[in-house]
């Protein structure tokens, strides 16, 4: 492996990367920047924490050093939070160039974000959704003369999932040169591949990295098969033993919803957990400063929905548990790609229940790793089963007694105003969707107990001997 002189970095920012402890490229490092460098258009994909974000940040950074201007470099990214993080690295390892950022990300006051992308900043770090906003409202900055786009994360940023960025996209696309360099980069490109080829025109550099597993050996991977309503019990074991067996250790915690979050948050702080959530209803200067406590450690547990699910950096996050599993074997990578990190070890757990088996292959034939049984000792989670779900029952009773819900469903229409629709037409559909869709849950489950009693149960995955009460 070479060093970063050899890559074509200039010294300054070699050093930069020594102030930080980067001494030696990774390999999608050692890929991508040189062809970067040529003036390849490029497709990185690599592992989670393997440093993608260097891996385009340092040669926009020498490029914009040879040339500087305003604005020089566009970075998309699907997550506010994410944006920040990006911004920081650049400010860094650019600190030397004097560089100028722009942050523009939702949630935050979009006249001072107007003021700053009229002042030129080098590089503008944004979210789809609030940056095509400034595209559609003023003509007080220009990006036609960007050298590059870079798409961080860019399957998620082109699929369409609860969030579609694809209309913001195009808008955003139609308002740059088509000379340019682009760049993307994620940990899982390939069912994108075709689309994110378009994006890349002239002939793109890709380079994947050849492991044959989809996720970092340094990571221990574990499940618990475990009835619906004892899940809550073993999180509480779970955190209990680590938190009592380490000092030092950070573990977040992912959920399905946003109400899920937060009534799980409730809960750990009745039993005196140092919890902190992160989730899409809560104001963005809420996230922010939640995330930089846990960041800092001032809280050891975060409970978050997939909004966290990408690209953060936290270095003593050293448990993954999935509340659910998730439905999508690449939201799984994502989401435990949060611990395991730049070489650290790190561990993942995924609660499971009997419905869930299902979902469990499919990321395992995905990943190209199997996962192995956590052990628990079952008892301890009997002793607290109640205590646990009387406590979930009380933190339900006093979110419901709340405006929560309601909150949700005014920002949902919203939503659907600004986008032009009905809210009024969009609740019957929705409604009707909902009835197919639990129609064809249940038909579902059916088909799955009826498997399961005719061929016992899959043997690696034996269901615990507990019962729900
Ligand atoms: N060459 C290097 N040597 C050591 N550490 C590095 C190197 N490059 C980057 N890092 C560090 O590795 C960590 C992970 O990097 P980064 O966040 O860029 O990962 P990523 O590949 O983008 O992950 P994800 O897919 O989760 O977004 C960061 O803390 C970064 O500072």
């Amino acid at each position: 492996m070479g060093d970063f002189h050899s890559l074509g970095l200039s010294d300054w920012l070699v050093k930069q990367c020594k102030q930080l402890g980067i001494d030696k490229p990774t390999p999608v490092q050692e890929n991508c920047v040189p062809a970067i460098l040529e003036g390849r258009d490029c497709l990185g994909c690599a592992k989670t924490g393997s440093g993608k974000t260097a891996a385009f940040v340092l040669p926009v950074l020498q490029k914009l050093s040879e040339d500087p201007y305003g604005i020089f470099c566009l970075v998309l990214t699907p997550t506010r939070e994410l944006a920040y993080q990006i911004a920081e690295q650049f400010r860094v390892l650019g600190k030397p160039l004097g560089l100028k950022d722009c942050i523009v990300v939702g949630g935050m006051d979009m006249v001072t974000q107007a003021l700053e992308l009229s002042k030129q900043p080098h590089v503008v770090v944004a979210t789809p959704g609030r940056l095509a906003d400034h595209v559609r409202s003023s003509n007080t900055f220009s990006m036609r003369k960007i050298k590059f786009l870079i798409l961080d994360e860019a399957d998620r940023l082109l699929e369409q999932g609860c969030t579609d960025f694809t209309k913001d996209l195009e808008e955003i696309l139609g308002t740059l040169p088509a000379k340019r360099q682009t760049l993307l980069f994620s940990a899982t490109l390939t069912d994108t591949l075709q689309e994110l080829k378009s994006i890349a025109m002239n002939k793109p550099f890709f380079w994947e990295s050849t492991s044959e597993t989809r996720t970092v050996e340094e990571l221990d991977q574990r499940y618990i098969l475990t009835p619906e309503k004892v899940k809550d019990a073993y999180l509480v074991h779970l955190i209990q033993t680590f938190t009592d067996k380490h000092d030092d250790w950070s573990i977040i915690i992912f959920t399905n919803t946003c109400k899920n979050c937060q009534i799980l948050t409730m809960m750990l702080r009745e039993f005196n957990f140092p919890t902190i959530s992160l989730h899409s209803m809560m104001k963005q200067r809420q996230r922010f400063a939640n995330l930089a406590k846990f960041k800092a450690s001032v809280y050891k547990i975060l409970i978050a929905t997939d909004v966290a699910a990408r690209g953060l950096d936290i270095p003593t996050v050293q448990v993954v548990i999935n509340h659910n599993t998730p439905g999508l074997p690449k939201i799984y990578i994502h989401r435990v790609g949060r611990t395991a990190r730049a070489g650290r070890n790190g561990v993942s757990i995924t609660l499971v229940t009997q419905y869930d088996i299902h979902l469990v292959h499919s990321i395992e034939e995905q990943t190209k790793t199997k996962l192995t049984e956590y052990p628990v000792e079952e008892k301890e989670v009997h002793k607290i089963l109640t205590q646990v779900n009387v406590t979930r029952r009380e933190c339900e009773i006093r979110l419901e007694s709340t405006d929560f819900d309601e909150k949700k469903e005014i920002n949902k229409r919203k939503q659907l105003i600004l986008e032009g629709k009905d809210p009024e037409l969009e609740a019957k559909r929705k409604a009707e969707l909902e009835k197919i869709r639990k129609q064809k849950k249940k038909f579902k489950q059916k088909i799955q107990e009826t498997i399961q009693k005719k061929h016992g149960q899959t043997p690696r995955m034996k269901k615990t001997e507990l019962a729900p009460p």
